[in-house]
């Protein structure tokens, strides 16, 4: 490698423009609509929340005042921008002082916060109310109960103090009324589960009580479970478990498995890891290939359509098959659960695999976390006495009548907390445990310990190969800096040189991209190391980082280009779906030459493991990925993970985020950040208004 001065490229910063205030005490309409424009101009709100203000102006009707409708907007351009971030409602306030108290009031021009003083939720309610927008509900038993009467469903619900759009509330209650739903499956005969589990497949158990056994028993009972756990705790193994049972007792019948993730590279994962999980279980060759099952993603599962976002499977055309396997569950945002449980049939199985502590979905929605605070080491009677036969321990030890929260939701729940991938020594380990406790103790310790300096013989940060590394970016001193920022650099390039060698030494080989063995080769090396981030802009984001590992890599002469967008050993990641051609957002390519040609062609791995090539102007939307953010690493895991932490508290900054950082790597990780961002990001949990557990309450109370 050269030993060349790496070369740190100018940073971008966001900058404000700024909005001249109209001076007007006679505000209209037009003025808010110029105030919209120039704040979806300034990414203050996004286009969709002005569109959405305009959309509902469009339907009223009556002659109202200039104030009233200044202030609906406002209100309206609010709601809206706390969906597009991920609330599936608002949780409403009585003044809308005090409800804007999140930032929003602070982008408002002092003009129009003038306008908003002292008016109350209520009267803004009262209003939409008249003009047939909203319909207000006392609570979510009212609304449950004339739900069904109603002819026409205004577009917004407002069900105690929480305010939804019409779609949100539906899909919510799709949701909901589904964990809820009659068990229309037998479950099987608990001695027989129990000779089954207890022959084979669970012998020696790690733990006291054995909790794989018990999310299997739970899975094979009920028609609905989920299995909740961290890395390694042997979620896939436990579902191999369930399904070479399910296979045993079934044995008369051709059991249909399907297993899908709502990703691709998740669903490869999935595929690779329940061919592995086979190999710890004793079973026949028969029941070997009967569990060589291919997972798909979750669009291609449902049939996405080219047009649209239906669904070719729904309530009128349902999914085939017996049991259904969905991993990486907490991925999965409120809408796409409820089209999932709409193309689930009845006599379906449906086990959900996921890690409750992860980050959510982008979208609006918690799902997987919501349900999972129903979970505990607790259930109704009836789940408590199989549980016992099974495990051949006291039913005490399972069953506290005060404890059971919710017994249906309980019962179906499964926690697995065992990690054999970070064992009670692992660092790795030690540090996601810490954050998810909020151990704030334990993690400065943890990474005081373990934290590197700069070598200046070196130039870079010692122990590159140790399973734990803290890189301390806070300093003030310029000089400082730019030291951490070429030991990053520096990091990044022997992180990434393997792959770039495999690269270049297949160079000669890829004829064709049905030439699958090199180009998995060289995905493979890849995949070893990462830099994640959290977020896109500033020194620390995405947009730096790749730019001047770019550069970094070119003065060592591992790459050949610094003036083409597109060059040899360029890693892509697709930020849009590309339907037609089979591209989904998240997906990662490789920039190759084609021998034949000597045409540059980005080679994807599709879950079906397949080599496709995509010439580079054919890409849909895209962005380099040697640095990526920790929310389009979700579902993957790198044996290197290099986590770079902004140096400026940001909201995007939660304890999801720094737990799924940290758990992305599986054999090293190395930390650059300072303690104070850490703290501050793992006190901070994502915060997501919904009202999933006070429906899925509702109609408890409803069914009891
Ligand atoms: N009961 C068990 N007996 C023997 N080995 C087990 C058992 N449970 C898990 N393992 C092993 O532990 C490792 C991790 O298990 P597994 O892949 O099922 O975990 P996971 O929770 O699905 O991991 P990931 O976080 O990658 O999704 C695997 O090598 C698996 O074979």
């Amino acid at each position: 490698m050269s030993t060349k001065a790496i070369v740190i490229q100018p940073v971008e910063f966001f900058t404000n423009s700024q909005y001249t205030l109209k001076q007007s005490n006679d505000l209209s309409l037009d003025d808010f609509n110029e105030w919209m424009t120039f704040a979806v101009n300034t990414k203050k709100i996004a286009a969709v929340d002005k569109q959405l203000v305009r959309f509902f102006l469009r339907n009223i009707h009556s002659s109202l005042d200039n104030k009233s409708l200044i202030t609906l907007s406002i209100f309206l351009c609010f709601i809206s921008t706390k969906m597009t971030k991920g609330n599936v409602c608002v949780l409403l306030k009585e003044s809308l002082l005090d409800l804007f108290d999140d930032g929003f009031y602070l982008l408002l021009p002092s003009n129009f916060q003038a306008v908003i003083n002292g008016i109350t939720t209520e009267h803004i309610l009262r209003i939409m109310s008249q003009e047939n927008l909203a319909i207000i509900n006392a609570n979510d038993a009212d609304w449950l109960t004339i739900k069904e009467t109603l002819q026409e469903i205004p577009p917004i619900i407002v069900v105690a103090n929480r305010l939804y759009f019409q779609r949100m509330w539906q899909d919510e209650y799709t949701v909901a009324s589904f964990f809820l739903k009659d068990n229309a499956q037998i479950p099987p005969d608990i001695a027989k589960v129990k000779s089954i589990l207890n022959k084979d497949i669970f012998v020696n158990p790690k733990e006291t009580p054995d909790r794989q056994k018990i999310a299997s028993v739970i899975a094979l009972r009920k028609p609905v479970s989920i299995i909740s756990g961290g890395p390694g705790t042997g979620k896939t193994r436990t579902v191999a478990a369930i399904l070479l049972a399910a296979i045993r007792l079934n044995a008369d019948k051709k059991l249909r498995i399907l297993l899908a993730a709502p990703t691709g590279k998740a669903a490869a994962r999935l595929t690779e890891s329940l061919l592995e999980a086979r190999n710890s279980i004793m079973m026949s060759e028969e029941e070997k290939d009967k569990l060589a099952l291919e997972a798909l993603t979750l669009h291609r599962l449902l049939g996405a359509s080219h047009l649209g976002d239906a669904f070719i499977h729904n309530k009128h055309h349902p999914l085939n098959g017996d049991i259904l396997i969905v991993d990486e569950a907490s991925m999965i945002d409120l809408r796409l659960m409820a089209k999932l449980i709409e193309a689930i049939p009845k006599n379906m199985k449906l086990i959900l695999l996921g890690d409750r502590d992860q980050l959510s979905s982008v979208a609006p929605g918690r799902v997987l976390g919501e349900l999972c605070s129903y979970g505990g080491l607790y259930f109704s009677e009836e789940m408590a006495t199989a549980l016992s036969e099974v495990l051949e321990e006291p039913i005490a030890l399972f069953y506290d009548k005060q404890n059971v929260l919710n017994r249906h939701m309980a019962d179906m729940i499964g926690f697995l907390t065992f990690s054999r991938r970070f064992p009670a020594d692992s660092k790795i380990g030690q540090l996601a445990r810490a954050m998810n406790n909020k151990a704030i103790g334990e993690i400065a310790t943890l990474l005081n310990q373990n934290e590197c300096q700069y070598s200046t013989t070196q130039q870079q940060f010692e122990h590159f190969e140790a399973p734990l590394r803290y890189i301390n970016t806070n300093s003030t001193d310029e000089h400082t800096l730019i030291q951490v920022y070429h030991g990053l650099l520096k990091d990044c390039l022997l992180g990434f040189k393997a792959y770039i060698e495999e690269a270049k030494k297949h160079l000669e080989f890829i004829a064709e991209y049905s030439n699958s063995g090199p180009i998995n080769d060289v995905i493979s090396a890849f995949n070893k190391f990462r830099v994640l981030c959290a977020i896109h802009h500033g020194p620390y984001g995405t947009v730096a980082l790749n730019q001047a590992i770019r550069v970094a890599l070119y003065e060592a002469e591992l790459i050949d280009s610094l003036k083409e967008t597109h060059y040899f050993a360029r890693p892509i990641l697709i930020t849009r779906n590309d339907k037609m051609l089979g591209l989904f957002n998240g997906d990662i390519g490789i920039t190759l030459k084609e021998k034949e040609t000597g045409l540059l062609k980005v080679y994807f791995k599709n879950p079906q493991g397949k080599i496709v090539s995509v010439s580079p102007s054919r890409l849909p939307e895209h962005e380099t990925a040697f640095a990526m953010t920790v929310h389009k690493s979700q579902g993957s895991e790198f044996q290197h993970t290099l986590l770079v932490m902004p140096s400026e508290p940001n909201p995007v900054l939660t304890k999801e985020l720094v737990y799924t950082g940290v758990t992305r790597a599986s054999k090293q990780l190395t930390l650059y950040g300072t303690l104070p961002i850490i703290f501050h990001a793992v006190n901070h949990q994502t915060p997501r208004s919904s009202g999933l557990i006070e429906q899925i309450n509702a109609l408890t109370e409803l069914y009891d």
